[in-house]
């Protein structure tokens, strides 16, 4: 036996032979058969006198190994395989036994100590069984394994495992086909085709059905064919309650309730409705049946009544005299309570002012469209009586005439009377101006009377407005209110010479009532001075910015005095920190700031930011918004001659006088003027061109009713009451909403009606949609259709109007 054999890969190195001087020693004692084998193996010598270990055949030569897969006999064979290393193989000494895996792997030593003597003697038994064991501990230790080794012997696990359970369908398969053919030769030979059979069958064809019409799964279907097999029938609901505990509740859709949907909605399907599985009687609904007169439902009402009574009878009958006399006294607590809410909720207008709850004052501002920002804002006034206005200024009002509040002054002059900033917004003739003047009056009716020695310091109160002839109409208008009360009231605007004016304050006066650009020339030339002036009134403050008075307005405002100007914190909104003087000995009070306009556009912000502190804001109706009372007509006429002869229709027609015809020109304005004086209407002009004189004469003609048609600028929009005007005509259309807005607010003036005829060409495009808006949200008007479906009026145009000086119109 050769032992020169080392591992696997030099086992069959290809036409490797025993090169080992040794190759012709004796094999052993037995000649070549070593029966003594370690292994329990086949040890059989080769022919070239290799033993063979593992039982392969290496008997042949080249040709008969078939595991030398790595070459490394021919690397023996190489001059590289060293002489040192042929010796070791040729050596009978075994210098180590190797324990092959069954891959063939070299995979351990087993022990090189336990080396067979180089003789070829038979190992004793003790060392055979030692051999033994250490092999056997060999085997014991875990062996490493390639990945690929472990992925091979997984699917091999893997493979087994299919296999086991393919074994176990199969026979269970057929387990059921046979209980399945059983269960059907039982039916058959029954021959039973009862009732429940015959639902049965079509139930399990309906639920078939429905699944497959559903998209049930394949899986559904199967289900229901293994219980059908098993001859367990379920009905619908049944499946369902399976489904739901096996498969999870189905979600179902939530309705989501659209906002406009008219039709209540209830949360819950009509399928969820189970009364009808619960009690057989709710399957046919009862429907409410008439049998005449006195009936309902068919059941005799009077016969009703009549039992009713029969019982009350009776309950009576039983009671108790102190039962009786208990139930008269909760009867009394009822009707009791019954009249106290009624009393509680008795209309504001029944109530006297302690009564006022919180509900009756939102209801009082609901009736009279008042909406406010801002905070502490105090309620609004319910009747001139009823507010903490002098009585003085009470009785002027009253002779006046002004017999009940217009809804600004209702929530306006309570605000102005705690001495807070005001942006008041509300539709034209709605009486702004005495919203201002009445808590102006009360302001000033507190302060020191005026005197040769405080009157040099200026008026206490300053009201700007854009126009002279606005300027001049609020003077008349003051005057009404200030001269009963003793107060001096002068009016500084452009037309008029410097020098009357100057002497129209040698008297000194408490209000001045101003346009900004002619008031900043008379502070300029040191005229007039504002030392002590804390009120401020900007009437159509917007109007002011829009014809360029921002910077004089401001440089107005800035020539106030800055000692009493409100705190910018919550004091400022505090009534009782704001009415009272600051200063004892002068009674000095607090700067009051207010804007008023029935149009309140983003420009005005700015200004209010500067110069008011935390202002209350009061709004009735939609800021904005043309005055209710007016009925809008809007004409498309592109043609001059066409506009002409519609404004003498119109002129000539039903609307008696006075009439406001506007146009964009001031050329357009004697034309026009002119025209309709040749046909016999009284016609004057008020536009920028004219002297201020004849300004105030066309005014006061219309207003006196010496002139029938007044033909102007936007001189004439904003702000001037003339009395009953029936018409205004826009002969041309205004350049923005705004002011269009104001024009026709020359008419249905102090809840009065009036008609707005406006002529509209396709070169006002730029406020087609504003107008339509406009006219969309008035009651009284009607879009013609070439406006309505204007490319135009689809959106927003160009913005707001054009900035104009003072003296284009
Ligand atoms: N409480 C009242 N009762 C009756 N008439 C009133 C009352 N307040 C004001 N008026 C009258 O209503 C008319 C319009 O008032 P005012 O000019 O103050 O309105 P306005 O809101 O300032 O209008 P515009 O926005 O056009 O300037 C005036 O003739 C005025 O005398």
């Amino acid at each position: 036996m050769s032992s020169s054999r080392q591992g696997d890969s030099r086992r069959g190195g290809g036409g490797y032979r025993d090169r080992s001087p040794d190759r012709n020693r004796p094999r052993d004692r037995d000649g070549d058969r070593y029966s003594n084998n370690r292994s329990g193996r086949d040890y059989r010598d080769s022919r070239d006198g290799r033993d063979n270990r593992d039982g392969r055949d290496y008997r042949g030569g080249r040709g008969d190994v078939r595991d030398d897969r790595d070459g490394r006999d021919s690397f023996r064979d190489s001059p590289r395989y060293s002489a040192a290393e042929r010796e070791k193989e040729r050596s009978p000494v075994r210098s180590s036994a190797r324990a092959d895996d069954k891959n063939g792997n070299e995979s351990m030593d087993v022990d090189k100590s336990s080396a067979p003597p180089a003789r070829k003697v038979p190992i004793s038994l003790e060392e055979l069984i030692k051999q033994k064991e250490q092999e056997k501990q060999a085997l014991e230790k875990p062996k490493f394994m390639t990945k690929e080794q472990r992925a091979e012997l997984a699917l091999e696990r893997r493979a087994q495992e299919v296999e086991a359970l393919r074994k176990t369908q199969e026979l269970e398969r057929q387990q059921r086909a046979e209980f399945d053919s059983k269960a059907r030769a039982e039916v058959h030979d029954n021959n039973r085709y009862s009732y429940d059979s015959r639902i049965n069958t079509r139930d399990r064809y309906d639920r078939d059905r429905s699944a497959r019409s559903a998209g049930g799964s394949r899986k559904d279907t199967a289900a229901d064919s293994d219980l059908s097999a098993s001859g367990i029938v379920l009905g619908g609901k049944e499946i369902d309650l399976v489904k739901k505990k096996y498969m999870g509740i189905e979600e179902k859709e939530r309705k989501i309730r659209k906002r406009n949907d008219k039709k209540f909605v209830f949360d819950w399907n009509a399928d969820d409705d189970t009364s009808r599985d619960l009690n057989p009687i709710y399957t046919h609904r009862h429907s409410a049946q008439l049998y005449g007169r006195g009936h309902f439902a068919g059941i005799d009402v009077k016969d009703h009544q009549g039992r009713d009574q029969f019982y009350d009878k009776l309950v009576a009958s039983r009671r108790t005299e102190a039962e009786v006399a208990r139930a008269g006294e909760l009867g009394d607590l009822a009707a009791q309570k019954e009249r106290k809410v009624n009393y509680a909720d008795r209309h504001w207008t029944e109530k006297p002012l302690d009564q006022m709850r919180d509900r009756d004052w939102r209801i009082f501002k609901e009736d009279f469209n008042i909406s406010c920002k801002g905070g502490s804002i105090p309620n609004p006034m319910r009747r001139w009586g009823e507010s903490n206005i002098d009585p003085k200024i009470l009785e002027v009002i009253e002779k006046i005439g002004y017999t009940e509040p217009t809804p600004i002054q209702r929530q306006a002059i309570p605000i102005g009377l705690q001495n807070r900033d005001i942006i008041g917004i509300a539709e034209t003739g709605s009486g702004k101006t005495a919203s201002f003047l009445i808590p102006m009056l009360q302001f000033i009716f507190d302060l020191p009377k005026l005197n040769e020695q405080n009157m040099v310091h200026g008026p206490y109160a300053l009201i700007m407005a854009p126009t002279r002839e606005l300027a001049q109409q609020i003077e008349q208008e003051t005057i009404k209110f200030a001269a009963p009360l003793g107060f001096n009231c002068v009016s500084i605007v452009g037309g008029h010479a410097m020098e009357e004016q100057s002497f129209n304050l040698r008297n000194g006066a408490e209000i001045i009532i101003a346009t900004p650009g002619r008031l900043k020339d008379c502070l300029d030339r040191r005229m007039l001075v504002l030392n002590q002036c804390t009120y401020v009134v900007m009437d159509e403050a917007d109007r002011m910015i829009d014809m360029g008075f921002e910077a004089d307005v401001n440089f107005i405002l800035d020539a106030l005095p800055v000692s009493n100007l409100k705190p910018d914190t919550d004091d400022a909104e505090d009534a009782s920190k704001m009415t009272m003087a600051i200063d004892e000995d002068s009674g000095k009070k607090y700067r009051q700031t207010t804007m008023f306009s029935a149009t309140m556009p983003a420009a005005v912000e700015r200004l209010a930011k500067r110069y008011l502190r935390r202002p209350a804001v009061v709004t009735i109706g939609t800021a904005g918004q043309a005055v209710e009372t007016v009925e809008q007509r809007v004409e498309m006429v592109t043609d001059d001659n066409k506009k002409k002869n519609r404004l003498m229709d119109l002129l000539k027609g039903q609307f008696a006088p006075p009439i406001i015809v506007f146009v964009n020109q001031k050329k357009s304005c004697d034309m026009l003027a002119k025209m309709i004086s040749s046909s016999g209407l009284k016609a004057t002009t008020l536009h920028g061109g004219k002297s201020q004189e004849q300004r105030e004469l066309a005014l006061s003609q219309l207003k006196n009713g010496k002139s029938e048609v007044l033909v102007a600028t936007d001189v004439a929009g904003r702000g001037i009451d003339v009395q009953n005007v029936s018409l205004v005509v826009n002969y041309d259309m205004a350049k923005n909403i705004e002011d269009y807005t104001h024009r026709i607010g020359r008419t249905g003036r102090a809840g009065r009606s009036g008609v707005a005829v406006t002529f509209l060409s396709s070169y006002d495009t730029d406020v087609y949609y504003d107008l339509k808006q406009m006219l969309t949200k008035s009651t009284l008007a009607t879009v013609p259709a070439e406006l309505r479906n204007h490319e135009a009026a689809m959106t927003k145009g160009g913005v707001g109007g054009r900035r104009r000086g003072n003296d284009e119109f």
